[in-house]
């Protein structure tokens, strides 16, 4: 994160940060350190061991900085009232400020990451044109030899963050909302709350050609990714969580884990954060920001949880499954409550999207008991084979099938078909069709994004230029500009920028592709009927070169663009 030109420069930083920690009362064991690590900024690290029960460290409330920490002379009892506490907060770190006040603080925020820091990673601050798909003239080599050209479209950022799978510019309502509009929105929402309570400085707030605007976006993004819940003394709980936030010098040092190290309480007295854990030396001692997927990880706090994965993780599929159903089914659903948020997980399909595809599959008695735990499936399977429903006979003649109102003779060969499928193989391909459809628009997407990156990060292809990524994924330069950067710095920021974010996609993709290979492999082996029926990744779009997406993506990770 934040970039520091020597380690002397960034001990120095550091020990700031412990001086004024120790000068607000905040206690922090002896037993760690803290240590700035590529792709996750500061870090707390054990220099000891420790043991579950150890105190980690302990923030008294006075060391917070909370709405009390702004004074009334820049807003006042009654202007707080509109103004969301996320917002007054970044206001007044932005602009309302004096020059003592900002020395008091000057050792803490020194540890604060960049602005730039965030606008590299968080989408929000992405150019509009990565929200849509990306038009695209693909060279693929076809069975190692023949070249032929690909006309496409693929999605630079997943729809789990920005909207619709399936390239739809239908009217999505009732679809999930949109992370991502919802984060831009509510900035947008926040910037014109400020402005009107400040007028005279609403004009630069509202302009991206401002300095102003981009420091208030950089404290609001500060605000965003190091707050804690607290409530004043005396203060009831209030509806939106975001209303109850305080910033804690020193808590704000732990990165996140899905499986936390530590437990952190809070009463009167303040913050106490507890190991839960063993601790060896060297260890990364990680708090627990929430139980977040990684599009949620990515949007708000700028980051996404690579090596062992996140067992939180998931991405939506609701427009995948509803695109499937019809509108009867659609109602059905509704009224037993199971209409819409589906969701793909690292342990397979959610519950919901299960209770979808056994739809029109078990009768209607045998589903709604379904519901309620009370039918197992396996029951429908013993009784379908039972009654050799569709099924030759031992004798060779076919049964009727229920329902059909007529012989098997007369129906297609693909009802047939349907018609041999135990209830389970009809539920699990279902399921299957749908992993399939989020895995082809993953699979095409991370070949979008190969064809973007630089040529000598592809093994065959005419890959784009190097200013094609700019293009896509740098900032206009008078927005740099106006974020305070000049001359050589403005160049330098928005090739990392660009490298960054496009990397974060190739990462996030990739994950999805993950999450469905594995999904669609544990159906499979669910189901013996359905072991030939993979998710065919990487075969059939793409030359036999670049078969495995798998291997190449590993290859395009480890180069530097
Ligand atoms: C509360 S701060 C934690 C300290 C922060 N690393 C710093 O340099 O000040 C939250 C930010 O840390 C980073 N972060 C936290 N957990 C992370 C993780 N597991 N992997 C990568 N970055 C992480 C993200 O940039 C996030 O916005």
């Amino acid at each position: 994160m934040n970039s520091l030109s020597s380690t002397s420069s960034e001990d120095a930083i550091l020990a700031g940060l412990l001086d004024y920690c120790a000068a607000q009362g905040i206690s922090i064991s002896p037993n760690i350190s803290l240590r700035r690590v590529s792709g996750k900024g500061l870090g707390v690290y054990t220099s000891k061991p420790l043991t579950p029960g150890d105190p980690v460290m302990h923030v008294p409330t006075a060391a917070l900085f909370t709405t009390s920490s702004v004074p009334l002379s820049f807003a006042s009892k009654e202007a707080r009232k509109s103004i969301p506490v996320h917002a007054l907060l970044a206001a007044y770190l932005a602009f309302g400020m004096s020059e003592a006040k900002r020395e008091h603080y000057a050792r803490w925020m020194a540890t604060w990451p960049r602005l730039t820091d965030f606008t590299s990673t968080m989408p929000v601050f992405w150019p509009g044109a990565l929200k849509q798909p990306i038009s695209q003239q693909r060279d693929t080599k076809r069975n190692g030899a023949q070249q032929t050209e690909e006309k496409t479209q693929f999605l630079p950022l997943p729809p789990s963050l920005t909207g619709s799978w399936l390239y739809s510019d239908k009217n999505s309502s009732g679809m999930p909302p949109k992370i991502l509009d919802e984060l831009g929105s509510k900035l947008e929402s926040h910037l014109k709350t400020i402005a009107k309570a400040f007028p005279a400085q609403a004009s630069a707030l509202l302009s991206q050609t401002e300095p102003l605007h981009w420091k208030f976006i950089h404290m609001w993004c500060i605000v965003g990714s190091r707050c804690f819940y607290y409530l004043r003394p005396g203060q009831p709980a209030p509806k939106d969580s975001n209303e109850a936030m305080a910033l804690c010098p020193g808590m704000d040092l732990f990165n996140h884990s899905d499986k936390p190290h530590c437990r952190t309480t809070y009463d009167r007295k303040g913050y106490e954060v507890t190991a839960v854990q063993e601790h060896g030396i060297g260890e990364e001692v990680l708090l627990g920001y929430g139980a977040h997927s990684n599009d949620l990880l990515w949007n708000e706090y700028g980051f996404i949880m690579g090596g062992d994965g996140n067992v939180s993780d998931g991405v939506q599929l609701d427009e995948v499954v509803l695109a499937s159903l019809t509108d009867a089914q659609k109602k059905t659903l509704e009224k037993a409550g199971y209409l819409g948020d589906y969701w793909l997980k690292p342990e397979g399909l959610c519950w919901r999207s299960e209770v979808v595809s056994w739809l029109d599959v078990l009768t209607p008695g045998q589903w709604n008991r379904f519901l309620e735990g009370k039918f197992d499936p396996a029951v429908a399977d013993r009784q379908f084979t039972a009654e050799g429903n569709g099924i030759e006979d031992s004798s060779g003649n076919r049964k009727r099938k229920r329902g059909t109102g007529g012989t098997s003779e007369e129906a297609t060969a693909n009802e047939t078909a349907i018609l041999k499928q135990t209830p389970s193989e009809r539920a699990k391909r279902k399921q299957l069709a749908w992993i399939k459809v989020m895995a082809s628009v993953a699979e095409n997407s991370l070949m979008g994004l190969m064809f973007l990156a630089p040529q000598k990060t592809r093994r065959n292809g005419n890959g784009n230029s190097r200013t094609e990524l700019l293009h896509w994924f740098g900032d206009d330069e008078k927005i740099l500009e106006a974020q305070g950067l000049r001359g050589p710095d403005i160049s330098k920021t928005r090739s990392s920028q660009a490298k960054a974010r496009h990397r974060m996609c190739v990462q996030r993709w990739r994950q999805i592709l993950q999450l469905c290979t594995h999904a669609g492999d544990m159906i499979r082996e669910d189901t013996p009927a359905l072991r030939n029926d993979g998710v065919n990744l990487g075969t059939e779009r793409l030359g036999t070169e670049e078969q495995n997406i798998e291997a190449l993506v590993d290859e395009f990770l480890e180069h530097d663009i």
